[in-house]
């Protein structure tokens, strides 16, 4: 990146907004050891996506790496995040879709590999409503989880095979490995993630108080 792109960089209000969103994911420890990482969509077919192995608390506007999507083919200058055919993946499957935020919380960690299913339904809590559908806390809100795998474009596929099962829950959960949340701007996927992590949480001690799944 030359020094004039870095400095309009510094000026981007999509990279300035993703690196507080980044301060505000670590205060909550949901991104410990550079885990985690975050996109959001510039054009129809553009993000900008976080670069691999950073701080994700601790980003500055250089770190969000302009990513790009045609014909399948990811174009990106610098070394952008591992799990960037996940995120133009996301994009690609859903127009409406404006942020993919990825967390790797203790809690949704745990979660996931507590749980032998492909699917969790959520039901019974208010929280629930604050996804995008949800309307009570008794509609089911189901929660997708995925393999981990190192393959990324594999995961990626899986995501695409699955996606008419996953779409209305804006969340996947990939096992013993975390979250990933979306939005159609940066605020909704910002409250999806409390949201999700909030129910995670909730789920968890509900298992580990009763026993049961
Ligand atoms: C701390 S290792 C975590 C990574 O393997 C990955 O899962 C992750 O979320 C961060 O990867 P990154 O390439 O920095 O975006
Ligand atoms: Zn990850």
């Amino acid at each position: 990146m030359n020094h004039t792109t870095q400095q309009v960089q510094q000026l981007n209000p999509y990279a300035i907004a993703l690196c507080a969103t980044g301060r505000w994911i670590a205060s909550r420890h949901w991104v410990p050891a550079t885990g985690g990482n975050f996109s959001i969509r510039t054009a129809e077919h553009s993000a900008l996506v976080t670069a691999s192995g950073k701080d994700k608390g601790e980003l500055s506007p250089h770190d969000l790496l302009p990513v790009s999507w045609a014909e399948g083919e990811l174009v990106c200058a610098g070394q952008p995040s591992a799990e960037t055919a996940l995120h133009a993946r996301l994009y690609q499957l859903d127009d409406s879709i404006k942020a993919v935020l990825h967390t790797h919380s203790v809690q949704a960690t745990v979660f996931s590999r507590l749980i032998p299913t492909e699917q969790h339904t959520f039901t019974g809590y208010e929280m629930q409503k604050a996804i995008r559908g949800q309307l009570s806390h008794d509609q089911p809100c189901p929660l997708i989880i995925f393999e981990n795998t190192q393959d990324m474009p594999a995961l990626a596929a899986q995501v695409a095979t699955n996606w008419s099962q996953v779409k209305g829950a804006s969340a996947l959960l990939v096992r013993g490995h975390g979250l990933y949340v979306w939005g159609q701007n940066l605020d909704e996927a910002k409250r999806h993630l409390e949201a999700w992590e909030f129910l995670i949480h909730c789920e968890l001690e509900r298992i580990r108080l009763t026993g049961s799944l």
